[in-house]
């Protein structure tokens, strides 16, 4: 099976993706020269599915969640909602693309405006797509989202400005503004980074509640391995490096039985003493913690100046394509591709 068809692996259990990024790619021009943020992506989500977007500041994952919300055009490559390219749409079919997509920012603060209490920030959208009649419908509305993601009771909440909000509760504002347009997918990008750990867990909580009752489907975009396994456990996870996806597979497959060196290192460098994840070490350490400039990628495999499993004249040659390694996972390492998932463990693998 291809990379491409693992990624689609929806499709096999019989599910028409909702959004399939197909071969996509971002270049930027940059004093240092063009640099290829995101490079020939391809993922796709199904209805009601979390799809966890995984890997270091600087990988790509803002600019391909970006592009999957139609905040920005490709490169290269085609982002299609429903089977439609969204860059062929026109314009009424580009408004309902972008009302079924909604982005959460990780900052709320920079996204939620200033100067509007909450219930104008939750009446706006609501009156202006028409999705209730009238200003008294729109705050019942707005008092119902409210109460969905845990601000209650809602009527307190109505007049504040964001500035009277905690963090928490501005993240909570941003989530109930993204569900006005009833949207089939929310991007949430590094949407609980920013908040202490207890509230960081009470969001994602309400997030899963929110994806369980609502059958919304995720992108959920974070640094953080342990935060997929928390949030994505029953999704997939694709673990990106340098603009490329270098692992994908269903989440507990790349928790519990990573095949990537680069995501064996992500697992590793998870403080938490967590036995699920610390059980599955064995990638040896880095030979390098330097991350190379995406304006001077190394040949070959980008990450083969890191990895413990490198070999002169494989790692350095072409770039590694990802192929399936194990029943709907897939790797992108030359040594993973030719010595089988278990590569370069030292123990055997977790079942
Ligand atoms: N508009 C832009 N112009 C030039 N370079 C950009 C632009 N946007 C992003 N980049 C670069 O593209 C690369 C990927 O950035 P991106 O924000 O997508 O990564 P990320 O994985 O989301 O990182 P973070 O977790 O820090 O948000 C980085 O090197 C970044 O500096």
């Amino acid at each position: 099976m291809t990379a491409t068809e693992t990624a689609r692996a929806g499709t096999a259990e019989g599910r028409q993706p909702l959004m399939t990024l197909d071969g996509v790619s971002q270049v930027f021009d940059t004093k240092a020269g063009p640099i290829r943020a995101v490079d020939h992506v391809d993922l796709s989500i199904n209805p009601g599915e979390v799809l966890c977007l995984v890997g270091e500041s600087g990988s790509g994952k803002t600019t391909a969640a970006r592009m999957a919300a139609g905040l920005a055009r490709p490169s290269d490559g085609k982002v299609a909602f429903d089977g439609t390219d969204i860059w062929s749409m026109k314009r009424n079919a580009f408004g309902t693309f972008r009302r079924s997509v909604q982005y959460v920012h990780q900052d709320p603060y920079a996204s939620l405006n200033p100067t509007r209490t909450i219930l104008q920030t939750l009446v706006a959208p609501l009156l202006k797509h028409g999705v209730v009649k009238g200003k008294k419908a729109a705050a019942e509305r707005a008092v119902e989202l409210l109460t969905k993601v845990d601000l209650t009771p809602a009527e307190n909440f109505l007049l504040k400005y964001p500035h009277q909000l905690s963090g928490g509760q501005r993240q909570r504002v941003a989530v109930a503004r993204a569900l006005t347009l009833d949207p089939k997918i929310i991007i949430a990008d590094e949407s609980t980074s920013m908040l202490d750990v207890s509230i960081r867990i009470s969001v994602l909580a309400m997030l899963g509640r929110l994806r369980d009752e609502l059958g919304v489907g995720f992108l959920f975009i974070t640094h953080d391995l342990a935060i997929a396994k928390y949030f994505g456990w029953h999704g997939k996870t694709a673990v990106m490096y340098l603009g490329r996806i270098v692992e994908f597979g269903p989440t507990p497959k790349i928790i519990n039985a990573p095949t990537h060196p680069y995501t064996r290192a992500l697992i590793d460098a998870i403080p938490e003493p967590d036995p699920d994840l610390t059980k599955t070490k064995g990638a040896g350490s880095l030979r390098s913690l330097e991350i190379p400039s995406l304006a001077h990628l190394p040949p070959g495999c980008a990450f083969h100046p890191r990895c413990p499993l490198f070999e002169d004249g494989l790692c350095d040659g072409a770039v590694p394509q990802l192929v399936e390694v194990r029943s709907g996972q897939s790797a992108a390492c030359h040594v993973v591709a030719r010595d089988g998932a278990d590569a370069g463990r030292p123990d055997q693998p977790v079942a």
